[in-house]
């Protein structure tokens, strides 16, 4: 009999008896895998989160007590189990469940997240919260290994620590992994706890907290270490009762030691360890090639894709080795993102300047900037969504002193299955206001190696906004040519309307363009913006669009807008690009349709604003004229 079967939320968990859970959790992992495969999703980081799902959900209660997920990548468990199994078919697609927690989307989920390291905070606030009102409720955060390295985790720390009879409890769920393997020296910090392990349960909470099998082992340690001075940890610095670590797939470790912490007062560090996909042989053996995977047969397992079209990401990764040939200051920097940045040859080819800082977007653009100082060249690869996170260190550490640092800013746009956590909407709107800026945005992927080589030649700040997945299938040319900076280029020549494209907007506006005649200018630069070319082609055409993708509000268009302006240039104009609400997950062409951004949605939309008053201009249109 299904045991999975009977769960619609976690009070049916809770009627379980302990020994029905280490079955539950086989049948969650099959369920998971099977799952996962069919829908795609983090695999890994979920097999190594059922036991520890399960031990929570069974042990405090939910939703009265608040459980928040660090990154959220690890809840399809959680999900499951309050109530949302018939869903997972959908996970991650258009109108589907989220592949994150969202509070719209259950009242277990009771903080959103997706961006990592905020747990801590959010746990904070709340535990916080419901003293304020006189409410008695547990606030858990859950926080992998890699989250931790954020300085957001630490600064929660710091303000917790002092909250003495705060019923707070972080669990680290240490796995021993990011995407990639983790790095720095709080990583080294962990292992040095793992193998002095029973040291700090003897010397810490064993007689209270840890289960029988455990203290038994943990009281002859203390016996052992008797006159030994043992240092505190670092969480008991920071006003935590560390425990642990304890095996966070050992169920029968987990729910006692979860009921003693239940018990006690003050913030509590629970150090559990997990293997990242633990229970499948293959994402056990590469967690990381089974972090985050499409749709795979489990018993073949992922299979390399069959792609013609390079990614942009790739053609990342290849500027990079090239580049770092021919220039030896240049030193490339990613925020624990390896893989996604298309950084792993760049690694094997040139470990001295390859630097992974861990999950910790500022400190990745400061360090960029002090590397800069020292005449070095550094390019840091960061998705759009995340530089979001080290704004003021872009401003203030890098634009203000002018310094000479190249972004390469991959996943711009619409990112599809992760929705709009990890859209990178905003980047255009948020860097054309910075001063000494140079933004570029390429239409394909020849134009985006030209314009990485000129972002890095150019001696200042510079970012190079492209899209995640294949390009247009453009020829590269292998040389390292640059671009005129400021210059956009006139890529196709029409009549009376003329489309100011910026990036991946100029292919689908050259669809559009064939039906309307109009003229399309591949913009090129966000900044500086062609002004010439804007006022040439307003002198020549009646009627102005800009179609980017991104937000329109602040965004490329409205660099245009403010261009005509400036020049005291009245024409009618239609910016297209992202409206000014969130988008949910989905296929990314079908997003894309979905927000009017392809080639039948831009023409559309031209023809609703300026084909009612000058259908003549309209040519191939059939329902307009
Ligand atoms: C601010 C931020 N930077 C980067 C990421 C991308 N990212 C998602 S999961 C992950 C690794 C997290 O490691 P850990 O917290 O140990 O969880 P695990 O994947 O090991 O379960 C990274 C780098 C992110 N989600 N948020
Ligand atoms: C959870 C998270 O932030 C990453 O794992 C992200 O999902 C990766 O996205 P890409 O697949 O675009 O690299
Ligand atoms: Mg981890």
């Amino acid at each position: 009999m299904s045991l999975l079967n009977t769960i619609n939320d976690p009070a049916d968990l809770r009627k379980l008896q302990r020994s029905q859970l280490t079955p539950l959790a086989d049948e969650l992992r099959a369920y998971l895998l099977d799952s996962v495969s069919k829908t795609g999703g983090h695999l890994s980081s979920n097999l190594g989160t059922v036991e520890l799902t399960i031990a929570l959900h069974y042990v405090f209660n939910t939703p009265h007590d608040r459980i928040v997920w660090d990154v959220g990548h690890q809840t399809y468990s959680h999900k499951i189990l309050t109530g949302r199994r018939d869903q997972m078919p959908g996970l991650r697609q258009l109108n589907g469940i989220s592949g994150f927690p969202r509070r719209v989307e259950s009242e277990y989920d009771t903080f959103g997240t997706a961006h990592s390291s905020t747990s801590i905070s959010a746990a904070l606030g709340m535990a916080l919260g419901a003293k304020i009102k006189g409410e008695q409720r547990h606030a858990i955060a859950v926080i992998g290994d890699g989250s931790m390295t954020a300085g957001m985790a630490f600064e929660a720390l710091n303000n917790a620590g002092v909250e003495d009879d705060l019923p707070l409890l972080v669990v680290l769920n240490d796995n021993d992994m990011s995407i990639s393997p983790p790095v720095g020296a709080l990583n080294r910090y962990l292992a040095r706890l793992m193998s002095g392990q029973f040291y700090a349960a003897a010397r810490n909470v064993g007689r209270t907290v840890l289960p029988g099998p455990v203290l038994e082992l943990a009281r002859k340690l203390e016996e052992h270490a008797k006159g030994m001075v043992v240092p505190a940890t670092m969480f008991e610095e920071f006003g935590f009762n560390y425990i642990g670590p304890i095996d966070g797939h050992d169920l029968d470790s987990l729910i006692p030691t979860l009921e003693n912490i239940r018990k006690l007062k003050g913030p509590q560090f629970l150090h559990v360890v997990t293997k990242k996909g633990q229970g499948y042989k293959l994402a056990e053996a590469d967690p990381i090639l089974y972090h985050g995977p499409g749709k795979f047969n489990p018993t073949e397992g992922i299979k390399p894709a069959k792609s013609t079209k390079v990614t942009y990401t790739e053609v990342f990764g290849n500027w990079l080795c090239d580049m770092a040939a021919a220039d030896k200051r240049l030193v490339g920097i990613t925020p624990a993102m390896r893989e996604g940045s298309g950084m792993v040859r760049f690694e094997q080819l040139y470990k001295d300047r390859y630097f992974d800082v861990g999950i910790a977007e500022q400190h990745s653009v400061t360090f960029g900037a002090g590397l800069a100082t020292e005449g070095l060249k550094p390019v840091v690869a960061i998705y759009s969504t995340f530089l979001q996170r080290a704004y003021d260190q872009l401003i203030h550490d890098v634009a203000l002193q002018n310094l000479d640092v190249t972004f390469a800013l991959d996943r711009a746009g619409l990112v599809g299955a992760d929705g709009a956590t990890h859209a990178g909407n905003y980047d255009m709107a948020y860097l054309r206001c910075i001063p000494n800026m140079v933004v570029m945005a390429p239409s394909d992927e020849n134009e985006c190696r030209k314009m990485l080589s000129t972002g890095f030649h150019f001696n200042g700040p510079a970012a190079i906004r492209y899209p995640r997945g294949a390009g247009v299938g453009a020829a590269i040319e292998p040389a390292l040519e640059t671009l005129d900076i400021g210059k956009g280029l006139v890529r196709r020549t029409g009549k009376s309307i003329a489309i100011m494209a910026f990036g991946s907007m100029v292919a689908p506006s050259l669809g559009a363009a064939e039906t309307l005649n109009a003229t399309v200018a591949d913009m090129r630069f966000v900044k500086p913006l062609d002004v010439a070319l804007v006022r040439q082609l307003a002198a020549d055409h009646d009627y102005l669009v800009t179609v980017e993708e991104g937000c329109i509000m602040g965004g490329a268009g409205s660099a245009v807008a403010e261009a005509l302006a400036e020049a005291g240039i009245v024409k009618p104009i239609l910016h297209l690009g992202l409206p000014d609400k969130f988008i949910d997950h989905g296929d990314p062409g079908v997003l894309l349709a979905s927000v009017g951004l392809d080639a039948t949605g831009i023409a559309k939309s031209i023809r609703d604003r300026f084909g009612a008053s000058l259908p003549r201009l309209v040519v191939n249109n059939t329902s307009a004229a």
